[in-house]
C-alpha cells in the first residue's frame, strides 16, 4: 500500500482500522512518497481517532513533535465552523501576503476576551507559527524579526524617537512594527502608548504598522496578547519589531521576556526625574541611549552617559558576548541614530553567531508557557467551588491573627485537592 492511496481515501474509519496494525502502521509512516510530505502525512493522521496510538508509535524525530504540535491544533479545530474556517483561513491568507487590515483583525482576535475567540485565535496562531518556521528554515535559521523592546519614562522622548527611527528603517527596506504595552490602560481604559497621533508620519508609512495597547486586561493578559501579536507580526513580513513601554511598574521586566534585544531612553535630565525609573530595569538593558542630545541639552546628555557607563561597569554581565552601551542620540537633529541602528545589528549578530540569541528565545517560550500556567492555575483554584465557598471565611481569620497565612494556604490548597 502505497501513500497516495491511503490518502485517496478519506474514510476515517480506514484509517482507523489500519492504525490498529503496527506493520501497517509502520509502513505507512516510513513510507517514502516523492508527492506528499510529512505535513500532509501528519494531517491525515490527525483525523483518526487512533491519534495516541501513532504518537508512541513514531519515533523521536521531528515527525513525532509536528504530531505533537498538530494534536493540539485539531483538539482546537474541532468543531469549527464553515464560518469560522472560512474566518481563519481568510485572516491567514491575508496575513501572510501582508495585508494590514488582516494583521489588524488577528491582532484583534488574540486580544479577545471571548472564549470562543481566544480558542479561534490559537488555531490561526498556530498556522502562523508553522509558517514562520517554514520561513525561518527557508532563512538558514535566522530569526524572521528583530524583536527590540524600548522603555523609557514619560517624556522620555519615546515617540520622537521612533517617528524618526521608524522612518529611516522604512526608507532602508524594512518593514517596522511597534507595539505598546500599556499596563494603565488597564486601569484607566485610556491608552497612553501607541496613540496614533504620537506618531503622526510613521503611522501613514505603508512599510510600518503601529498597534495600540489593548485597553482591556490584566498585564498578564497584556503581555500574552503582546507576545501573540509578535508572532503574528513575523508572519506579515515585519523584519523589526519594537514593543513599547511606559517606564513604570512591572511592563518593562514582562517585556524583557519578550524581546531579543532590550533598549532603555533616557532623557538628559537630574536623578530626580529618573526616579521612577526602577534599578532593576537598567540591569536589562542591553543599551542606553540618552535622548534630546541637541543644543543646551547637550552637556547634561554628557554627564548622564558618564553616571551610566560608570553604573553600568559595576553590574554582573548578562551575556557572554555583549556589553552594554551607553549612547547619545537626538531625534530631532538625527544625531546618533543611524549609529544605534548599526549598534542594534552589531548586538543581534553576535549574539545570533554565538547562539546566546537562540537560547534566549528559548528560554523565553518556557517563561511565557509557565507565566500562562500561573495565571490560569490561580484563576482555576480562585474558582474552584471548594475553594471559592472558604476563601472569605479564612481571610478572615487571617486578617484578624486567628489563623496563620500558611496554614490557611495548606486548608484552601487541601480543599482544592480533595474535591479534584
Ligand atoms: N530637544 C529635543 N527634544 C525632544 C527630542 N525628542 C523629543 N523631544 C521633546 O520631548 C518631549 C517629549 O517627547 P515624546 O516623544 O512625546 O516623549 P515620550 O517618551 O513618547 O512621552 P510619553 O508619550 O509621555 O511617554 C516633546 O516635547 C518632544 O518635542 C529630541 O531629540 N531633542
Amino acid at each position: 500500500m502505497n501513500i497516495p492511496m491511503l490518502l485517496q481515501r478519506p474514510h476515517q474509519h480506514f484509517l482507523k482500522g489500519l492504525l490498529r496494525t503496527p506493520f501497517r502502521h509502520y509502513r505507512f509512516i516510513f513510507h517514502p512518497s516523492p508527492h506528499l510530505g510529512s505535513g500532509v502525512l501528519c494531517a491525515q493522521l490527525l483525523s483518526s481517532p487512533g491519534l495516541h496510538w501513532a504518537k508512541w508509535m513514531l519515533p523521536s524525530n521531528g515527525l513525532t513533535r509536528k504530531l505533537c504540535l498538530q494534536t493540539t491544533l485539531e483538539e482546537h479545530t474541532e468543531g469549527l465552523s464553515d464560518k469560522e474556517q472560512r474566518l481563519v483561513d481568510k485572516l491567514y491568507a491575508g496575513l501572510i501576503q501582508g495585508q494590514r487590515a488582516c494583521l489588524a483583525e488577528a491582532i484583534t482576535l488574540v486580544e479577545s476576551t471571548h472564549s470562543r475567540k481566544k480558542e479561534l485565535a490559537q488555531v490561526l496562531l498556530q498556522k502562523v507559527l508553522a509558517h514562520n518556521r517554514e520561513q525561518e528554515k527557508l532563512n538558514k535559521g535566522k530569526p524572521l524579526a528583530f524583536r527590540v523592546g524600548l522603555s523609557g519614562p514619560p517624556g522620555a522622548g519615546k515617540s520622537t524617537f521612533i517617528e524618526y527611527f521608524g522612518k529611516m528603517l522604512t526608507e532602508r527596506g524594512h518593514k517596522l512594527s511597534v507595539l505598546a504595552v500599556d499596563p494603565s490602560s488597564c486601569t484607566s481604559g485610556g491608552s497612553l502608548l501607541g496613540d496614533k497621533t504620537r506618531m503622526t508620519e510613521l503611522s501613514r508609512d505603508m512599510n510600518a504598522y503601529i498597534r495600540p495597547s489593548p485597553t482591556r486586561g490584566t498585564l498578564g493578559g497584556v503581555t500574552r496578547t503582546t507576545n501573540e501579536a509578535i508572532l503574528l507580526c513575523e508572519g506579515g513580513g515585519y523584519d523589526v519589531i519594537l514593543v513599547e513601554t511606559v517606564g513604570v511598574g512591572q511592563s518593562e521586566f514582562a517585556v524583557t521576556d519578550m524581546v531579543d534585544m532590550f533598549i532603555l531612553l533616557l532623557p538628559p535630565a537630574g536623578g530626580d526625574e529618573l526616579q521612577g525609573i526602577k534599578r532593576g530595569i537598567v540591569e536589562m538593558a542591553d543599551l542606553v541611549a540618552i535622548t534630546k542630545s541637541d543644543g543646551d541639552l547637550i552637556v547634561p546628555a554628557r554627564r548622564i552617559q558618564a553616571e551610566y557607563v560608570s553604573a553600568l561597569k559595576l553590574l554582573r554581565r548578562r551575556s557572554g558576548v555583549w556589553r552594554p552601551k551607553v549612547i547619545r542620540i537626538s531625534a530631532r537633529s538625527g544625531e546618533g541614530i543611524t549609529e544605534m541602528w548599526d549598534k542594534m545589528k552589531e548586538f543581534q549578530e553576535v549574539m545570533l553567531v554565538s547562539g546566546e540569541l537562540a537560547a534566549k528565545r528559548q528560554k523565553q517560550q518556557k517563561v511565557w508557557m509557565w507565566n500562562l500556567i500561573q495565571e490560569n492555575v490561580i484563576e482555576h483554584f480562585r474558582t474552584h467551588p471548594a475553594v471559592r465557598e472558604q476563601i472569605p471565611l479564612l481571610e478572615k481569620r487571617v486578617l484578624s491573627g486567628a489563623l496563620s497565612p500558611g496554614l490557611a494556604a495548606d486548608l484552601l490548597l487541601k480543599a482544592f485537592k480533595s474535591r479534584h
